[in-house]
């Protein structure tokens, strides 16, 4: 474990949340899979729509079919997702040889940090070890529109139901719920913030709870942000991290059928 990670996870359990600063080669690799994603937003939507999985899981998903709260009122974004290293689902891939190149290698930054700061909380809490994530795990990139006069949130208020999400946004918007008050979050330079979700709650029995967060319209121009969206993998049954592991709590069911609630099919079995 690094101390960066050592922190993090310090973090995390004193104040809900935390930053962590990349190593500039990491910066570099968070910079190359923002242009990829950038470059692919820009494309026009007719290319695009041929990069939609059947399910819309995989690849493009143009604004409309997400929410955070309720389906009348969609998230403001259209989003990118690539889920593990599976490439091969999303359609087109072999014309997206670039963007898809970038995201692995910054994905695997994202990979060792998560399971440094994860192991961490796994043994404070008395878990033998980190779960396995990455195959029940995402990479989604949000290009946000302009938001209509009667919108002031281009996302409403939620958490995101994983173990861990790894965000950077590319401007300000981002607000958290912290003892009951929605504030601002000014991000850190060259960095990334550290947000539990509801399994992270599940896995801990309540003591870590998921941060809500919303974004709100700044008219920043071209806000883009960028999350790893952190599940436990579905192979092997997830209990409550505990010194004596309660057999009868398996997280599974809820860990997959979460991304219901925001319009989205089940977390897929890869
Ligand atoms: O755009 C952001 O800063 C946050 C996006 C977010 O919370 C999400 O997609 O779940
Ligand atoms: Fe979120």
């Amino acid at each position: 474990m690094t101390s960066r990670e050592d922190e993090a996870a310090g973090e995390i359990r004193a104040t809900g949340f935390a930053w962590v600063r990349l190593e500039p080669s990491e910066a570099d690799l968070l910079r190359s899979a923002l242009a990829g994603g950038r470059a692919f937003f820009a494309l026009p939507e007719s290319v695009k729509a041929q990069h939609v999985s059947e399910d819309m899981n995989h690849g493009y998903r143009p604004m409309g079919q997400e929410y955070s709260v309720s389906a009348e009122r969609p998230d403001l974004n259209e989003c990118f997702a690539l889920w593990s290293d599976r490439s091969d689902m999303v359609p087109g891939a072999d014309r997206l040889g670039q963007l898809l190149q970038a995201w692995a290698a910054y994905r695997a930054v994202l990979d060792a940090l998560v399971k440094g700061v994860v192991t961490c909380l796994a043994r404070h809490f008395g878990g033998a070890c980190a779960p396995a994530f990455r195959r029940a795990s995402y990479l989604q990139m949000n290009n946000y529109c302009a938001a209509p006069a009667q919108r002031d949130l281009l996302q409403d208020l939620h958490e995101d139901g994983h173990l861990v999400t790894v965000h950077y946004a590319s401007g300000p918007g981002l607000e958290v719920r912290l003892d009951g008050r929605i504030q601002p979050l000014e991000a850190a330079a060259e960095s990334v913030l550290l947000m539990p979700g509801s399994v992270m709650t599940g896995l801990t029995s309540g003591a870590i709870r998921p941060l809500y967060h919303q974004v709100r319209d700044l008219a920043v121009p071209d806000r883009v942000s960028l999350m790893y969206f952190v599940n436990p993998s579905l192979d092997k049954p997830v209990h409550p991290w505990s010194h004596e592991p309660d057999t009868s709590v398996d997280l599974r069911d809820a860990i997959r059928s979460r991304p219901l609630a925001f319009g989205l099919p089940h977390v897929p079995d890869l």
